[in-house]
This record gives structure tokens, C-alpha cells and sequence, in this order.
């Protein structure tokens, strides 16, 4: 297999696709962002790495960032976690506050905005933000091997002023207690650590330890990669996850900033990122890429 080749040709269909999706603009900052950007970044369980396009170009990881921090948080708690958040898909948008009445302040998984504002509270326990933030940037660089990742403090004003949805979440919870901190502290760390920015190289480099197996970095215990993998495939793309499931058939998170953390089980570790968004708010070019490369390779964990 010429994984290269394979890379190379999807990142001149994609340059060259032209229905691309709609740039989140809730956050005002992503909406300024070019939707014509595409990148692509492989690394193999063998350390190879194969990439094609802006995939040395910083994006916006958003809510990539909830499975760094429910790792954190799950090496933090254990499984006393999961009293605070279930692990089913939720068949709602990332940002809705429907079930949340019903199931009591719970919400479905640690993916959508409800779950992860939960598992950030919980590594916000007894800390400041920005200890918790500085906690949140040291895993990721751990996993990624990589120092030069930062929080884009635009991107973060952004989310804060246009939040409000963010906060109602954190409110409802609060008022069933599962909130512990004042939700502004918490919405404020969620917000930054939403406003990190990693490159698809530095992406797919901080996903190997997902793949599991002995060469990659053993950041979290085996049993609980493979959980995480499974919440990201029933979980990852909120109410497009069963078809990113049906399409690709890999683990998978998005974030509204375009990206697409994508792992094969101890084969590699795929990150994508195109700006423009489809109705479910998963990168639309990112998907047909992952499942162009999954077509290919036979990579699919069903294959
Ligand atoms: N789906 C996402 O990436 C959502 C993250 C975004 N920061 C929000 O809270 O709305």
C-alpha cells in the first residue's frame, strides 16, 4: 500500500472540492477563519508519518479537546466520573440543553458541551483555571511530543462573549448539583481549553497514545483506551455519529473549528481539519476524507 500516494490524491480532491460546508460563526472568531484550508496528518503505530496540505497550519481543536480531558479526568477520579455523566450517544446537537431536564442534570456523555463542561469541573476540582488549563496543556504536549501548543486567547474571548448557551448548561447542572465550581470558572476553562490550537501533525501525533499498543505512549492505562475509543465511535460526532460510523468506521472526534481526530486501532492515528462544516457541525470535507482514506486502505475497524 503507497499510503503516501493514497494521502496525496485526497488532498488534491479536496483542495480542489467545491462544496465545502459552512464555517461555525456562532464564535466569531472561527467564522473569519478561510474555509478553503484542507490538511491531513498520518503517523502509523510504526512512527511513519505521512501528510499532505495545510497540515502545518495551527486550527481551532475545540471540541477535540474533550477527549484529552476526559482521559485527565478519568487518571484524576477513576470511574467515580462516570456518577457525574452517562456513555450514550445522545441523538442531539453538541449544544443542547433538551435532556438535560429529564435526566436530571446527567448528561449523556462526556462529548457534547453538557458531558465535557462535567469532566472539566472535575479537573477544575480545588485548582485555579489556569492551573487546571496548565494541566490540560501539559497532557496534550505530553501526547503530542511537541512544547510549542498554545491557547488562542481571540478564540477564547470569543467563546466567552458569545457563550451564553455554555453558561445555561453549566447553570441547569449546577442547580442539580452537578456542577461544583461557580459555573463562570468553569465555562471559562472550557472556553480556553476549546481555543487551543494544534496543528494536524501535532494532532495526529498527540492521538497515538489512542492506538494503544507497546510503542506508543502509555498516557493512559489499556482498558481505558479502549473505552475512550469506543465513546468516541457511539459518541464523537453528537448526532452524526452513527453516520460517521456508518460512512468511516473508525473512532473519531470533531471539533466545530473543522477538525477530525481519527484513530485505527493499533495503526495509526489520523487528524483532519477543514474549516467548513456540514449540519451536524463535523467537518464536512474532513469526513469524505477520512472515508476516501478509509476506502482505501481497508483501515475500517468493521473491514
Ligand atoms: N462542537 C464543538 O466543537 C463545540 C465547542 C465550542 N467551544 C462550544 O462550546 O460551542
Amino acid at each position: 500500500m503507497d499510503l503516501a500516494r493514497i494521502v496525496a490524491d485526497i488532498g488534491a480532491e479536496m483542495a480542489a472540492a467545491p462544496d465545502r460546508g459552512a464555517v461555525a460563526d456562532y464564535i466569531p472568531e472561527l467564522g473569519a477563519v478561510d474555509p478553503a484550508h484542507f490538511g491531513m496528518a498520518i503517523v502509523t503505530a510504526d512512527g511513519a508519518e505521512v501528510h499532505t496540505g495545510d497540515a502545518a497550519t495551527p486550527f481551532s481543536i475545540q471540541s477535540i479537546s474533550k477527549v484529552f480531558t476526559l482521559a485527565l479526568a478519568l487518571g484524576r477520579l477513576g470511574d467515580q466520573l462516570w456518577a457525574r455523566v452517562g456513555r450514550e450517544p445522545s441523538g442531539l446537537a453538541f449544544n443542547s440543553i433538551l435532556q438535560l431536564e429529564s435526566e436530571h442534570g446527567i448528561p449523556r456523555n462526556p462529548f457534547i458541551n453538557a458531558g465535557a463542561l462535567v469532566t472539566t469541573d472535575a479537573i477544575l476540582a480545588g485548582h485555579a483555571p489556569r492551573e487546571a488549563l496548565g494541566e490540560i496543556l501539559r497532557f496534550i504536549r505530553a501526547a503530542a511530543g511537541d512544547d510549542d501548543i498554545h491557547i488562542n486567547p481571540a478564540v477564547a474571548q470569543s467563546e466567552q462573549d458569545t457563550g451564553d448557551r455554555n453558561l445555561a448548561l453549566a447553570h441547569f447542572m449546577r442547580a442539580h448539583g452537578n456542577m461544583k465550581n461557580p459555573p463562570a470558572l468553569t465555562c471559562g476553562t472550557y472556553f480556553h481549553q476549546c481555543a487551543i490550537e494544534m496543528t494536524c501533525l501535532q494532532l495526529a501525533r498527540a492521538g497515538r497514545f489512542l492506538m494503544g499498543g507497546t510503542d506508543t505512549p502509555t498516557l493512559v492505562s489499556p482498558e481505558r483506551v479502549r473505552r475512550l475509543n469506543a465513546l468516541m465511535m457511539t459518541c464523537g460526532h453528537y448526532n452524526g455519529s452513527g453516520e460517521f460510523a456508518f460512512r468511516v468506521g473508525l473512532p473519531g472526534k470533531s471539533g466545530v473549528g473543522g477538525g477530525i481526530l481519527a484513530i485505527v486501532p493499533g495503526c495509526a492515528s489520523i487528524a483532519v481539519w477543514s474549516p467548513g462544516l456540514d449540519q451536524n457541525g463535523n467537518s464536512q470535507l474532513g469526513t469524505l476524507a477520512v472515508e476516501r482514506l478509509v476506502h482505501a486502505t481497508g483501515w475500517s475497524v468493521f473491514s
